[in-house]
């Protein structure tokens, strides 16, 4: 079933929680809210699931021509955090529940229960353990229980409310993977709150990146950690360098690199920030153009990858670079090492004007700018 937000808007006394929110769900999609810490993320879920009402908007399912036919209230499947299962009861009976607690006319019978619980602790791989109580469980078992009962009442839409967040790392991995095959099994919309971005960005079909009650960004993993809509996304997707800089004749200098930008005409003096991600930083011991003098700070190496921290002059903040430990033990980078850093694929940030991507390979650059959704070649 499809999902429909249309301007949505939820204030609690003064503080806005949501503010005008739309968003398409289309049938059977997998998708992500992620945002930090008090963004929105399970305001608008508990929203769509009908347990908080909004000030203003809506929120339609199976779109314009279904709400019109004024159906009943889709059949909502609900996974929260802290598992909700009930203690007293076996894994069976929790599974059972939302079976057994149906209206007469609609409850299936005894042996149909039976049957059903069956399969569903088949698909989430739980056979055998339908007579443990959920003390006598793990925490990622306890979680697929909760989905199996969420499950039992075969919904329309599901909705997941942080449903990994407190397993362990590795646990957590796996049951993610795991949910990605099983949505794929059951084909049901789904939306799950998370704010961790490594998490949406492995499960989702979408990724929606929430931040103060508004949607920043909405496209697949690929867009919004490839090309994302605004400072705010680079950050919060994964490790992101900025440098600034500043317009000077047509072109973005930092320091000894520049960019020529003379198709947008942006007056001299403007602000710039080139926007770079650690491992799309070229790192060698020998000058060469377009490159920016620089010396290491720190090193971390961490398994197959080494971390660098360098100082470039003009910028506060170090710059992190992400390279191989091959390279590492070839290059002989070590700390207070003199040495010259290229960007790859930096995306340059000027303010009120949006990203420019710069396709440095031909010499001539792609432009974006998100602000009017154009799309320049520029050569
Ligand atoms: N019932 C409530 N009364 C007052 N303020 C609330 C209420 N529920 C949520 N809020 C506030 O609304 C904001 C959004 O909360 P919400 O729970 O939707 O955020 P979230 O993105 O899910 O955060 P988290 O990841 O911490 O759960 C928060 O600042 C929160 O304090």
């Amino acid at each position: 079933m499809s999902i429909e937000i249309k301007a949505l808007n939820k204030k609690y006394g003064n503080f806005t929680a949501l503010h005008e929110i739309d968003l398409v769900i289309p049938e059977g999609e997998l998708v992500a809210l992620l945002g930090p810490s008090g963004s929105g993320k399970t305001t608008l879920l508990r929203i769509i699931g009908g347990m908080e009402i909004p000030d203003s908007g809506n929120v339609l399912f199976g779109g314009e021509a279904e709400a019109q036919r004024k159906i009943a209230a889709p059949r909502i499947g609900f996974v929260f955090q802290n598992y909700a299962l009930f203690r007293h009861m076996t894994v069976f009976d929790n599974v059972a529940f939302g079976l057994k607690v149906r209206p007469r006319r609609l409850r299936p019978s005894k042996k149909e229960i039976r049957v059903k619980v069956a399969e569903l602790l088949k698909l989430v791989q739980l056979e055998g353990l339908e007579n443990r109580y959920p003390d006598q469980l793990s925490g990622g078992q306890r979680q697929r229980v909760a989905l199996a009962r969420a499950l039992a009442i075969e919904p329309q839409v599901l909705l997941l409310d942080e449903p990994f967040g407190a397993l362990d790392a590795k646990v957590r991995q796996e049951l993610r993977r795991w949910l990605r095959q099983l949505h794929h099994e059951l084909d049901i919309t789904t939306i799950f709150v998370t704010h961790d971005q490594e998490e949406a960005l492995e499960v989702a079909d979408q990724v929606v990146v929430m931040n103060q009650g508004k949607v920043e960004q909405v496209g697949t993993p690929w867009e919004v950690y490839q090309q994302p809509a605004n400072p705010f996304v680079y950050q919060f997707l994964g490790q992101v360098n900025q440098v600034r800089g500043r317009i000077q004749d047509g072109k973005a200098k930092f320091d000894s690199l520049e960019w020529d930008l003379s198709g947008y005409h942006h007056p001299d003096g403007k602000e710039c920030i080139a926007f770079v991600r650690p491992h799309e930083v070229e790192i060698t011991t020998e000058p060469a153009a377009q490159r920016l003098q620089a010396r290491v700070t720190q090193v971390y190496p961490v398994g197959a990858r080494v971390r660098l921290e360098v100082e470039i002059k003009g910028n506060s903040v170090p710059i992190e670079v992400d390279i191989t430990e091959e390279y590492w033990q070839q290059s002989g980078l070590a700390q207070n090492r003199s040495v010259f850093i290229a960007f790859k694929k930096p995306r340059i940030f000027i303010e009120g004007s949006g990203f420019v991507d710069l396709d440095i390979s031909d010499g001539s650059f792609l432009s974006e700018n998100l602000s009017t959704n154009k799309r320049v070649h520029i050569s």
